[in-house]
């Protein structure tokens, strides 16, 4: 499946030193993987955990999940063999930490030609330089990193989230503008599905295609949540029949509930439709 018509509800931060989870990952229902050398990964382990995640990716069957892997930064002592390492094996994409502009991108793709790259998107520099960086010919994809923004800002944690709305949105309208997958940063009250359960849906409603986890209890939550529901596809079903039947009348305009529906409602009615096929597929057998 390609990046762009597969699912991306759910992407799961697995620390690249925990042998467990690793093994762990292959019987999960995530749509994706992090597989992480950064902040989750103790600077004594850092060599020892690239090693690790290199054979496993080598060997281990993770299905349909995309596999990613997030790497130091260049301005590390391990990132440059972090890069070099994963050079050969069959990864969906790099993602780099705290990218401020596009030319961490280009520093990046310099070290290993042919993989796609994302972005943590994380640093008030780099929320401000969203534009550019969505643009980055190698770049598919944007991971919000709502810790490191909120140190930054200097920001206290809100339920709504209103102190990174603006840095979230840039964000969005970049990725939006160039076609790139976003993924909505994690939540940290891995116990509280509620509070999970309200932001995954926020993020839905702003257009994300899907949140970043750190533990599988929260994997049910935003799959539900990314997914279209029951109601959504039932009413796309009957917006696309209507909008036919318009046509088929000489009319461009169809009224549905009381609401009317134009060509552009029926992108987004076929968009629904696909996305709830794809979602079947991967967990039909392709993948989870
Ligand atoms: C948060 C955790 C440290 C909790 O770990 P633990 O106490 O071991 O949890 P459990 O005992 O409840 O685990 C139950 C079983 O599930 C497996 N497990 C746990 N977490 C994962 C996982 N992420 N992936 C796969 N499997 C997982 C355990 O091995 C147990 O298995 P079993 O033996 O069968 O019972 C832990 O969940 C954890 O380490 N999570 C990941 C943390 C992480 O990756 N953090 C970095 C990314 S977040 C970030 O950096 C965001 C961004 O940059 C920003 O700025 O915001
Ligand atoms: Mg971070």
């Amino acid at each position: 499946m390609d990046r762009q018509s597969r699912p991306w509800r759910s992407v799961l931060y697995i620390p690249g030193s925990k042998e467990r989870a690793l093994e762990k990952a292959t019987g999960l229902a995530a749509d994706a993987i992090i597989f992480d050398l950064e902040d989750a990964v103790a600077v004594e382990e850092k060599p020892r955990a690239r090693q690790l995640l290199a054979q496993t990716l080598k060997t281990r069957d993770y299905g349909g999940r995309a596999r990613i892997v997030r790497i130091n930064g260049l301005d590390t002592d391990w990132g440059r063999d972090d890069v070099l390492a994963f050079a050969g094996i069959e990864i969906e994409a790099i993602l780099i930490p705290k990218v401020n502009s596009a030319a961490d991108l280009d520093a990046v793709a310099a070290l290993i030609p042919g993989v796609d790259l994302w972005a943590m998107m994380e640093t008030p520099l780099g929320m401000l330089n969203a534009a550019e960086i969505a643009a980055h010919p190698r770049l598919t994809g944007m991971v919000m990193g709502t810790n490191d923004l909120a140190k930054d800002l200097g920001s206290r944690f809100r339920a709504d989230r209103l102190p990174m709305m603006a840095g979230l949105g840039l964000c969005v309208l970049a990725g939006r503008a160039h076609g790139v997958t976003l993924i909505d940063g994690v939540y940290n009250a891995f116990k509280d599905a509620e509070g999970l359960l309200f932001e995954c849906e926020q993020g839905r409603d702003m257009g994300f295609d899907g949140k970043t986890l750190i533990h599988p209890d929260q994997l049910a939550i935003a799959n539900t949540a990314f997914a279209p529901s029951e109601a959504e596809i039932a009413l796309a079903a009957r917006q696309i029949e209507a909008f036919d039947a318009a046509l088929a009348a000489g009319q461009g305009v169809a009224v549905v509930d009381g609401k009317i529906v134009e060509n552009l409602h029926i992108v987004t009615a076929k968009a629904t439709l696909a996305k709830a096929a794809a979602i079947a597929a991967l967990a039909g057998g392709e993948g989870l």
